[in-house]
């Protein structure tokens, strides 16, 4: 029990012992094993929904499991919240940042401790922190604002502060995907060295097998809710994670590209936008896209691409400029939207583009559900053929819930996703809006979204697609542009396109 020893220093391991995990009557996770050796770096893979999450979160203590029991250095604790975990030297990192803005780097960190004072003496304090930072394999600027700093340095930064907390067994729940590959493998390089000094075991949720083959030394392997593999990754290839992962599942085939650019449907000109700070974001920006073309837009998260999907949205207010849809002056209106065949994949669907405590059928349904055949006479609504026009779509789009009344709240992330893709992609489309729409997506759900991305290019429709993911714009772009400081500042075919030179352009150069 915890209490009886203290919790144990340097690297140690941790397993999960025949865990089972049930939400009334679902089982998310069926008599699961998982052995994190000491000083290792273990990756944890599955697809959406596979039981990733609530795996970890049995082993901190958000979740308390149906049955199952975990070791911590071989001894069996009882964790019966986080704060336990945390006792127990066990630390968390999110793929979303947890810091606050406002504040420094230091204060950040200070202000995490438990044993907080009421009056804190900072110069003893940064005096203790740089003492700190000179034996961590990184550094990062303790005066700087949060809100200041990059991604990267947030994520370092986050870090640093479970480290700071004493905690010796990190879960990392997805950590690079808001990361360029560079800064990834800065991170995981750096931790992984940590690793082999035998200061850290690290257990780290990912859809990346790159960083899988790179950094990790054993794997295990979920899918629906049970253990479907585990191994050395050295006698591993992606191939047989991959299958793993998937068992007979048959992954969609990428339809090739077809037809040529038509006429414009999509144009902004001289589009200037704020941030919520009251910052330009978008500055004197234009562009086009044309029916059949997918236009991509590269950029380091933060200049300006999440402004301008805004605007496209509706959710935020153009400054000045003007955008058209088919030659015709557009204000995002539901009703524009709609006579356009506009669809809209924002970022954080769950938060943006759904309703947390509707069905997952009532949200697939959103958009139509004041349409024939779903409406009558404009206020009746016909349940019964929303309903089945949502059960084909969750087939059709592999979406795992139990049943589709279910809460959208309770899907997993990558499911959640998928959700409002079947409802954005399930008709006919003219002009496609994606930000970052692979985010957090298991490789399986990829290959089918760009699948249907490429299939509503070829089909006609205009795509404007901003990610973060540059294999992911390379992939499917026609044209490509990277923005910076909230201007275009570079423009080439994704067929000629020079990896570097899109690079240089990126970070401003
Ligand atoms: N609080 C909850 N109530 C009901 N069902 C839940 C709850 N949390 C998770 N589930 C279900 O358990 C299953 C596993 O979800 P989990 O979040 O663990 O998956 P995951 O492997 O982490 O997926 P992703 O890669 O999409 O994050 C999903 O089907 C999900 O709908």
């Amino acid at each position: 029990m915890i209490g009886d020893d203290p919790a144990p220093t340097g690297a140690f391991g941790v397993e999960a012992i025949a865990m089972t995990m049930r939400f009334g009557a679902f089982t998310a996770l069926d008599n699961v094993e998982l052995k994190v050796r000491p000083g290792s770096f273990h990756a944890l893979l599955g697809e959406n929904g596979a039981g990733k999450s609530t795996l970890v979160k049995c082993i901190m203590g958000y979740y308390r499991p149906t049955e199952g029991d975990v070791l911590i250095a071989e001894r069996e604790r009882a964790i019966s919240n986080p704060k336990d975990a945390h006792a127990l030297g066990l630390g968390m990192v999110y793929q979303h940042f947890t810091l606050v803005p406002a504040m420094t780097v230091a204060e950040n960190l200070v202000l995490a401790r438990d044993d907080v004072p009421a009056v804190v003496n900072w110069a003893k304090e940064k005096q203790e922190l740089e003492a700190f930072l000179s034996r961590m394999p990184f550094r990062v600027p303790l005066d700087a604002k949060v809100s200041d700093i990059s991604a990267g340095e947030r994520q370092k930064c986050e870090i640093l502060k479970q480290l700071y907390l004493k905690r010796r067994f990190l879960i990392l729940d997805e950590p690079t995907s808001v990361l360029t590959p560079g800064e990834a493998d800065e991170v995981l390089g750096m931790l992984r060295k940590m690793v082999e000094a035998g200061e850290l075991t690290i257990l780290m949720i990912t859809h990346k097998f790159r960083e899988v083959m790179a950094f990790a030394d054993e794997v295990t392997i979920l899918r629906r809710g049970k253990l479907a593999g585990r191994g050395k990754v050295s006698e591993l290839t992606p191939d047989d994670m991959a299958r793993m992962m998937i068992g007979a599942e048959q992954l969609t085939v990428q339809p090739s590209r077809t037809g040529e650019a038509g006429t414009v449907r999509l144009e902004v000109e001289k589009l200037v936008a704020r941030d919520d700070a009251g910052g330009l974001a978008v500055q004197d920006l234009s562009l086009t896209v044309r029916a059949g073309e997918i236009v991509g837009i590269a950029g380091v998260s933060g200049n300006g691409q999440r402004q301008l999907v805004e605007v496209l949205a509706g959710q935020r207010e153009a400054e000045s400029g003007a955008v058209r849809v088919s030659g015709a002056p557009y204000s995002a209106s539901r009703e524009e939207m709609r006579r356009h065949k506009m669809s809209l994949l924002p970022e954080e669907p769950l938060k943006n583009a759904c309703v947390g405590g509707m069905s997952v059928a009532d949200n697939i349904a959103l958009r139509e559900f004041d349409r024939a055949p779903f409406a009558r006479g404009g206020w009746w609504l016909n349940k019964s053929a929303f309903r089945k026009d949502a059960t084909t779509k969750i087939n059709r789009y592999k979406i795992k819930t139990r049943t589709p009344d279910t809460p959208i709240s309770a899907l997993s992330g990558g499911n959640v996703q998928r959700a409002v893709l079947a409802r954005e992609l399930g008709h006919d489309v003219e002009v496609l809006i994606a930000a970052n729409p692979c985010f957090g997506l298991d490789f399986a759900a990829v290959a089918q979204i760009h699948a249907e991305i490429m299939a509503a290019r070829n089909r006609g429709a205009a795509v404007l697609l901003v990610s973060e993911d540059l294999d992911e714009l390379l992939e499917l772009s026609d044209r490509l542009l990277v923005m910076f400081h909230g201007q275009l500042v570079y423009e080439t075919r994704a067929s000629d396109a020079d990896l570097t030179e899109i690079g240089r352009h990126m970070a401003g150069h």
